[in-house]
């Protein structure tokens, strides 16, 4: 039996970046990733990279075998990166197993060469989570659904898509697959989509999204689903009736949950919460002392950004002050990689409103930023929620080329309280969509 300091399973993004700092503090670190091809986790590999590189091929008019070859160049390079920035730390080291619990502190790994028991003063817990596949009459016998991962993997273009759920996996491949030219039909279960974002924002997106040639079958079940000679049928029951639709390949992205299946932990004293996730304290500590659990796995809101969060909550509590906690995490913003991105960051009206808490309004269309002009997509428009008194900035929506990256400027100025004046009178290079500020808050 081999021991070790500190024992990480899954190389996700939490806990790639805590080996490194475990090592630069001379702590050894076990990392245990049960799949070679996933060394930099699920981000890199199968997750937001690829699928916005994918994404961005599309929006440049790149076919989809080219974009398939610089997405699986661009995942091999980084996997490869990924591996040897663990793996080349000197009191670091990587083991391609799968690992699980015997006792509360004793792990089993196996691999091709057999099994062996491990235990550790600390385990982290970081395996991310796994897709959902509703239990749909022929949905798990098809030759013909994917996940986003094996959908990825795809190298030829599937002419003809559904896709189950209309989620931010739902929709950016939605809006991916329909740049690339193929014939999209997005079923999902709400009357609307993007939900959670301004309904002007919503509603320009989605008109958007059906002038680029996406199908909306909203407010319906799939409730069957039948393999045919070249692909499937789908039985959806729709406010109009039941519909039977076509289409070579269903994906389905209807959620995920953590990835507890192979960890065994009904073996253990670590406890899940009703989702399933391993539940933790703020500082992320499970039921089991000296055991933790970070990202997708614990519960987290499901981004690369919050795992990474994770492990700064994780080393700040090991090596630093230990002030910071999952209960004063940072204001962060959300972003779904649309043509143009949508982003937003703290409330909607409709929540202030339900809150009855005061705020004005600013609004702005996306046209008049000279950027947008000159990248050639003036598609989109702006929202902005004050407080009328303070003017603090309460919420912001952009729907706009570049939203991922202006809604970092607002997100720093909620952050750190700063009245919306600062973003109106703050000097930005010319020409970039950050100018959309000085406008928008100029109506303040
Ligand atoms: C298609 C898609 C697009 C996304 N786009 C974005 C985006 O644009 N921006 C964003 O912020 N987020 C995005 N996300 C979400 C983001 O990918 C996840 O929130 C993030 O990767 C979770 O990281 P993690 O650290 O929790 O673990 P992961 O990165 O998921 O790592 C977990 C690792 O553990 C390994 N593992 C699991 N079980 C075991 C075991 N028993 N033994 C050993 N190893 C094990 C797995 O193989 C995996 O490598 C996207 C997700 C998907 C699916
Ligand atoms: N750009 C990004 O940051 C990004 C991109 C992709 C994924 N992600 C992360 O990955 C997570 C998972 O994404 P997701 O889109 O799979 O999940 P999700 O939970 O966010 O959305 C799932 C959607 O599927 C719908 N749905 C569920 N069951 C259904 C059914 N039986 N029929 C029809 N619709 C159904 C839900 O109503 C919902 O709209 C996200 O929550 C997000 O945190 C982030």
């Amino acid at each position: 039996m081999r021991h070790f300091t500190n024992i990480i399973i899954g190389f996700g993004k939490a806990g790639k970046t805590l080996a490194g700092t475990l090592a630069q503090h001379g702590q050894d670190v076990l990392v245990i990733e049960k799949d070679a091809m996933m060394y930099g986790g699920t981000c890199i590999n199968v997750a937001c990279l690829p699928t916005k590189n994918m994404i961005i091929s599309a929006h440049s008019g790149h076919g989809y075998e080219a974009a398939f070859e610089t997405k699986n160049k661009l995942t091999t390079m980084l996997r490869n990166k990924n591996y040897h920035n663990v793996a080349d730390q000197a009191t670091a080291t990587v083991l391609n197993a799968d690992a699980e619990f015997l006792d509360d502190h004793t792990l089993q790994v196996t691999d091709d060469s057999g099994t062996e028991t491990l235990t550790a003063d600390r385990i982290f817990i970081n395996t991310g989570s796994t897709p959902i596949l509703p239990a749909i009459d022929g949905l798990a016998d098809s030759q013909h659904v994917f996940t986003s991962k094996t959908l990825l993997d795809q190298s030829k273009q599937t002419q003809q898509l559904a896709i189950l759920g209309s989620g931010p996996i739902g929709l950016e491949f939605a809006s991916m697959y329909a740049q690339f030219g193929s014939q999209v039909t997005v079923i999902g279960q709400t009357t609307a989509i993007l939900e959670r974002f301004e309904p002007e924002i919503a509603t320009a997106a989605k008109n958007d999204l059906e002038t680029d040639g996406v199908n909306f079958v909203l407010a319906s079940q799939l409730t069957k689903v039948t393999d045919t000679a070249t692909g499937l049928s789908l039985t959806v029951e729709t406010p109009a009736g039941t519909q039977t639709l076509a289409a070579d390949a269903l994906l389905v992205a209807t959620g995920r949950r953590a990835n507890t299946d192979d960890l065994h932990l009904e073996r253990t004293s670590i406890n899940t919460d009703d989702r399933g996730a391993i539940a933790v304290n703020d500082v992320l500590e499970t039921s089991v002392p000296n055991v933790y659990a970070l990202g997708d796995v614990a519960g987290s809101p499901q981004f690369t950004y919050i795992s990474l969060d994770d492990w700064r909550i994780m080393a700040n509590q090991l090596f630093g002050d230990q002030t910071r906690t999952r209960a004063n995490r940072p204001v962060y913003a959300n972003t779904i990689f649309l043509n143009p991105a949508v982003s937003s960051v703290g409330q909607t009206e409709a929540q202030l409103k339900a809150a009855e808490q005061p705020y004005q309004v600013l609004k702005m269309a996306t046209a008049g930023v000279p950027k947008a002009q000159v990248i050639g997509n003036p598609r989109g428009n702006y929202k902005a929620l004050i407080d009328p008194e303070t003017h603090q900035i309460l919420g912001a929506a952009i729907y706009a080329e570049e939203a991922f990256e202006t809604i970092n400027v607002i997100t720093v100025a909620m952050q750190n309280h700063l009245p919306a004046e600062v973003l109106r009178d703050q000097i930005y290079t010319h020409p970039t969509m950050t100018e959309a500020l000085n406008d928008l808050f100029a109506q303040i």
